[in-house]
């Protein structure tokens, strides 16, 4: 669109206003010299006035809703273009007119698979609509309806020429020049996100580790889902809250702040040297179990934590601070942002969504339960027969919160499938008592499923234990390292580029094995396959990235040469092999628009593999530097370098959604 447009619309409805305003005081003194206070029997002049005024009320009207229109699209200049999106719209029309008896027609537009016959896109609509036609009792050759969509076709500078082909589809074959500038902005706006219909608040709760309790390997999979799931709304200009809802509150921290006070009577004054959490809880545990004596202090700890004591409330501090800083730890090496807000937040918001849901009639008695049913098989427990709330009770007021005071448009909860029910109904019941409205907000439980060792059993230690995640990442580093060495990089890279590239690998291809498979089915950890260096795996992209960035570097050209000539030299796309490249660049929105309906990042995974793919395809059959027999430079094709350089920015922003750290040499 025009940027100026809303410029011009602002000018044009306040010149209409000025002209209203004039009118308006012409009619008063018209008015006042004939003396008549009703419009009837006025002279032709004022009449004609009259009506003119209302025309042009009529007209600011018009203009001022064009204008609201405009503001609220966010447009970012240079954004690149959904060309799914084009197509929808285009066939959209085109079905309503080639057959205004069909309500609603069904408009199929998809990639057209491997074969260049078949056009870059089809509109597969024809076979769908010549049924419906037939239900309506009327025969039609689904050939003749694709005939006539394509007739009624608006030609558009995307589409070079559009083919009937077998029982109506339409082959959508693409114009080279318009994916050229497509192309060409990339240089120009660098790799804009396409253009948002709305600007939403979104609040995505992920990785959410229990205090004192281990973060494991389902919290690993939910901070790395969950990370890069906000890195792309953000890319795309979401406003998104990252949310660690840590569970800090319940009736544990009543044995731990007991065991506590026995073991570090001097807590309030001297920071307890608790080194490992974990073993203490399991000795506040035994003791809890074993001595009854223990267990009241326990309960009546729990019951002061919760009314704000401000003892209790330091101790519980000082042990979240344990876990804290663990957590920590594994969030900087993953370079994942988070802001902690966990259940203990919600404790007074718990206290009144119970009223709120008791008065609304929601609860019911069940066995000295309150329950709450609604959209699920099984319902939440509101209040637990000894009056304490349980994890629905903080879900609960957890959302109210997000949706009536963040006032989320969308709320993401990232957790192991196994939650899957839990969030149903905690979804189900929201929208029962009125705090989630369909119309207004969107809910997903972001469920994904367990990791597996290499055994294909729970994924543990040799000798059994739950996985450490930080010796994980040591693992990690070392195995990167001993993939870097094998090939011999260390001889190559200094030692910060062998660091980076250590850590870029490592790092990498733990986060990169996890997204890249489909999050809605188990998944088996093995360094030794995500180190693999074929294949979909972080190694092999990352070397493609490297190998890609290495083309322009070789011929001598700085990122600001390379700048400048995208000013004067067009991308090249003469060549097969460059075409198919540059289709599949200019697919990039259409893939970000297709996750963020199932939130399913493995598809962003399985384009940057194709990128690498085709880039290599491409590289194979066309060269982009000719040397002599000494190795100089003979030629240079600038055309190609900036093929090469636009994957490379392409690329370069999937990795960052995806979290991954490229680096230029490796
Ligand atoms: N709002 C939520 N329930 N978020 C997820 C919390 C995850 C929970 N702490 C767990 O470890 O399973």
């Amino acid at each position: 669109m025009d940027p100026n447009i809303v410029e011009k619309y602002t000018e044009e409805a306040l010149a209409a206003e000025r002209e209203i305003e004039h009118i308006k005081k012409q009619i008063k003194e018209l008015q006042n010299g004939a003396k008549v206070d009703n419009y009837e029997g006025i002279s032709p002049e004022v009449s004609q006035l009259l009506s003119e005024n209302q025309k042009l009320h009529h007209r600011l009207s018009i203009l001022n809703k064009a204008i609201m229109a405009e503001a609220s699209k966010v447009k970012t200049e240079g954004s690149l273009e959904s060309i799914m999106n084009v197509l929808i719209n285009l066939f959209t029309s085109a079905i309503k007119s080639a057959c205004p008896e069909i309500n609603d027609p069904p408009v199929v537009v998809a990639l057209s698979g491997n074969n260049p016959k078949f056009g870059d896109y089809q509109c597969n609509s024809a076979m769908a609509l010549a049924n419906l036609y037939k239900q309506q009792g009327q025969k039609v050759v689904p050939r003749d309806i694709g005939q006539k969509i394509m007739d009624n076709c608006q030609p558009h500078p995307l589409i070079a020429k559009l083919e009937v082909a077998g029982p109506g589809f339409i082959n959508i074959f693409l114009n080279k020049s318009f994916i050229l500038s497509s192309i060409s902005s990339i240089f120009k706006n660098g790799v804009k996100p396409p253009s948002l219909e709305k600007k939403l608040k979104v609040l995505v709760d992920f990785s959410s580790p229990n205090i004192a309790k281990e973060m494991h390997v389902g919290h690993l999979r939910s901070t790395i889902i969950g990370d890069s799931i906000c890195r792309l709304l953000e890319y795309l200009g979401h406003n998104v809250m990252r949310i660690n809802h840590v569970g800090d509150w319940g009736t544990q921290f009543g044995m731990l702040i007991a065991h506590l006070q026995d073991k570090f009577p001097n807590y309030a004054v001297e920071s307890p040297p608790i080194g490992d959490l974990q073993a203490f809880y399991k000795e506040a545990k035994k003791r809890f179990d074993d001595d009854e004596e223990f267990k009241k202090r326990a309960y009546a700890s729990v019951v002061k934590l919760q009314s704000f004591e401000p003892e209790h409330t330091q101790a519980w501090n000082l042990i979240c601070d344990v876990s804290r800083k663990e957590f920590q730890k594994i969030y900087d090496r993953l370079d994942i942002k988070l802001m902690e807000r966990g259940e203990s937040f919600y404790q007074t918001r718990m206290e009144k969504i119970v009223t709120f849901l008791a008065d609304g009639g929601y609860l019911q008695e069940d066995e000295g339960r309150k329950i709450m049913w609604g959209g699920a098989t099984i319902p939440l427990t509101i209040v637990k027969s000894d009056g304490a709330y349980t994890y629905d009770t903080s879900d609960m007021a957890a959302i109210r919160q997000r949706i009536e005071e963040e006032k989320v448009d969308w709320v993401i909860y990232v957790t192991d499938a196994g939650q899957a029910t839990h969030f149903q109904a905690i979804f189900g019941c929201a929208q029962k008592a009125g705090i989630l409205d369909n119309t207004k907000h969107r809910a997903d439980h972001v469920g994904f499923g367990v990791v597996l060792g290499e055994d294909k059993k729970k994924f543990k230690t040799r000798s059994g234990d739950t996985v450490r995640l930080l010796d994980l990442l040591e693992e990690g580093l070392k195995r990167s390292l001993d993939k870097l060495v094998e090939k011999e990089r260390d001889k190559v890279l200094n030692k910060d580029e062998l660091k980076s590239a250590q850590e870029s690998v490592a790092y990498g291809c733990i986060k990169y094995a996890d997204l890249s498979h489909n999050r809605n089915h188990e998944y088996v950890f093995s360094f030794d396959k995500m180190l693999d260096d074929k294949g979909n795996t972080a190694v092999y992209l990352l070397y493609a990235y490297t190998r890609i960035k290495s083309i322009a570097r070789n011929a001598k050209f700085t990122p600001d040469n390379i700048k400048e000539l995208s000013k004067t030299y067009q991308v090249s796309l003469e060549h097969e092999k460059e075409w198919k490249l540059g289709k599949v660049l200019v697919r990039f929105p259409d893939v970000l628009l297709k996750i963020t309906v199932d939130l399913c990042m493995h598809h962003l995974c399985e384009y940057v593999y194709e990128i690498a793919t085709t880039f290599t395809e491409f590289y194979d059959s066309c060269y982009c530097i000719e040397r002599n027999a000494s190795g100089e430079i003979v030629s240079t094709n600038i055309g190609r370098i900036l093929l090469a350089e636009a994957t490379a920015m392409i690329l370069d922003k999937c990795f960052n959604i995806l979290g991954l750290k490229p680096v230029s040499k490796m």
